[in-house]
């Protein structure tokens, strides 16, 4: 699914009024009634519901939703923010119709009015501004906020929580933007939904169909995605019906050093359930046993170290290689990752964990890379390969010159994680759960990495199937038990379930 800018959209919503065509009124009726919907079947037939409207057609599809509603509901009240200035056309024929509907109290909020009360059990729905929103909220507008943000109502909030903008906050005034419970989006998340700072405000959201013109989201160009159920599906590649464990590729994995060969395991897993003809991982010699007993579909390749990685076997037989994963930083290891970069490897490579961090101490090493590398840093590591960011905006920025301007895949970790390509677009995850901040998780997104790049995938389409695998399998496991309870090893259990539901899907 493409992610547009909020100014991006307006054109779309104009387009759609042209092209369907629909008239303004008709498109907000239709918003209106997909918010209702949702409305009617979460709250409780007697849900006393104060409604908030702004001057614009955020405040349009409240008026209208609360017209529709109040043919179901006795409770509800509403308060329109009086600026000073005209509503737009169709917030004031939603206006006049309410009126008309006469069943609703109707209430005006102006510098001089006290604040109406809330009730802690009320539900507030949040129409005050959207996606017309064109700086940060002052004044009475900002007082209405903070009001609701106070009563500890439950907030349902339009489109877009009032006072948060589609992309940037940086210069927000975050005291004065709605903390919603819920967000009703009109037909595309916005960007900002998908930044970890402004979780506080969105709470959970929702995407609503609006019927927007498909040529218009066609024609609209945008460096922004959100993988979907459809994208990944059309990444995967069915298998072969001739298919041997030749032609499905060798992958190495480089990984693990004394204490940490648990890391090398479960990347091994996560590469082997991910399709791979054959997996050769090279551990330091304390690691042969424990390789082979815990996982003997993997064949051992052994370091002259008996603790750590130093020097790499011959390349020739692999088509991808995997560093990382419970390496650590020692010199030894150092150098031996620099001879390897200094072979001018041409094969696809994925680089994760201590890999990352040798590579955030010699930056210069970013030059070696072949082509096709996925870089899989978590924010504090990719702080440490760049500089450190004040917010979820600015790292998203960074992640994306940085891309471009090394020529990796760069896979910023997080709920949903964001990966920058070095074309400029960036595809942000929709699976996965917070279960999967627990240790070894990255170490089986490294493996099921390594594994769909030994295959052939390309390094983009490698990291936005794996990443979005990764997530599904870790989503299926917590449904069988908590997030909480999620290890590592859950994922990869689980991952031959993912990709079955992804080819039902
Ligand atoms: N896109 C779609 O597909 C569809 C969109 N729909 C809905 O329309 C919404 C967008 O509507 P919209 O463009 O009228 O903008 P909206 O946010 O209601 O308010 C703009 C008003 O606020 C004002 N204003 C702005 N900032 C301010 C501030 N800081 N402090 C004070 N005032 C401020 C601004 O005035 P000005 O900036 O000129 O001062 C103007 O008067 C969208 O979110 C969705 O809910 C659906 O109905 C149908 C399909
Ligand atoms: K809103």
């Amino acid at each position: 699914m493409k992610l547009f800018a909020t100014s991006q959209i307006a054109g779309i919503d104009k387009y759609t009024i042209e092209h369907e065509p629909i008239s303004d009124i008709d498109l907000m009726e239709r918003a209106a009634s997909t918010l209702v919907d949702w409305i009617l079947h979460h709250a409780e037939p007697d849900q006393h519901m104060v409604f908030f409207v702004g001057p614009g057609n955020n405040g349009g599809d409240a008026l209208a939703a609360a017209r529709m509603l109040a043919w179901a509901l006795s409770g509800i009240e509403v308060y329109i923010l009086d600026l000073g200035k005209e509503m737009s056309d169709s917030a004031n024929s939603n206006l006049e119709r309410l009126q008309q509907q006469n069943r609703t109290r109707i209430s005006y909020i102006d510098a001089d009015s006290p604040m109406p009360e809330i009730k802690s059990t009320d539900w507030v729905i949040d129409g005050l501004f959207g996606s017309g929103l064109s700086r940060p909220l002052k004044g009475l507008p900002a007082k209405v906020v903070k009001h609701i943000n106070a009563s500890g109502a439950t907030v349902v909030a339009i489109d877009i929580p009032s006072g948060l903008m589609g992309e940037d906050n940086r210069e927000n005034d975050r005291d004065a933007i709605i903390r919603a419970d819920v967000t009703l989006t009109f037909q595309f998340p916005k960007i900002s939904f998908l930044l970890p700072e402004n979780d506080p405000f969105t709470g959970s959201w929702v995407v609503q169909d609006i019927g927007l013109h498909p040529d218009a989201i066609e024609k609209t160009e945008t460096p922004f995605f959100y993988t979907d159920h459809q994208v990944a599906r059309k990444l995967l590649k069915d298998r072969r019906t001739f298919a041997h464990k030749g032609n499905l590729g060798h992958a190495l994995l480089i990984a693990g050093s004394y204490g940490k060969m648990g890391a090398a395991v479960l990347a091994s897993r996560g590469c082997l359930r991910s399709g791979v003809g054959l997996l050769t991982t090279h551990v330091p010699r304390l690691g042969y046993s424990i390789l082979q007993n815990s996982i003997p579909e993997a064949m051992a390749s052994i370091d002259q170290s008996d603790l750590m990685f130093t020097q790499n076997p011959d390349l020739a037989p692999f088509n991808a290689i995997g560093i990382g994963p419970g390496l650590d930083t020692k010199c030894n290891t150092g150098r031996g990752v620099q001879r390897m970069l200094e072979e001018e490897l041409k094969k696809p490579m994925v680089i994760d964990a201590d890999g990352l961090n040798l590579l955030a101490r010699n930056p210069e090493w970013l030059k070696l890379l072949p082509p096709e590398t996925i870089l899989t840093p978590h924010p504090g590591e990719f702080a440490r390969l760049t500089h450190p960011v004040e917010c979820g905006y600015e790292r998203l920025q960074l992640a994306i010159d940085f891309a471009k301007d090394n020529g990796v895949v760069l896979v910023l970790k997080g709920a949903y994680t964001a990966i920058a390509c070095p074309d400029g677009t960036c595809w942000f995850n929709s699976t996965g759960n917070p279960g999967m901040a627990t240790a070894g998780s990255g170490d089986v997104l490294t493996g099921i990495l390594l594994g769909l790049l030994a295959q052939g995938y390309a390094a983009k389409d490698a990291a936005i199937l794996g990443v979005f695998l990764h997530g599904m399998a870790a989503d299926l496991a917590v449904e069988e038990s908590s997030q909480e309870a999620l290890l590592a090893g859950d994922i990869t259990q689980h991952l031959g379930l993912a990709f079955a539901t992804l080819k039902d899907s």
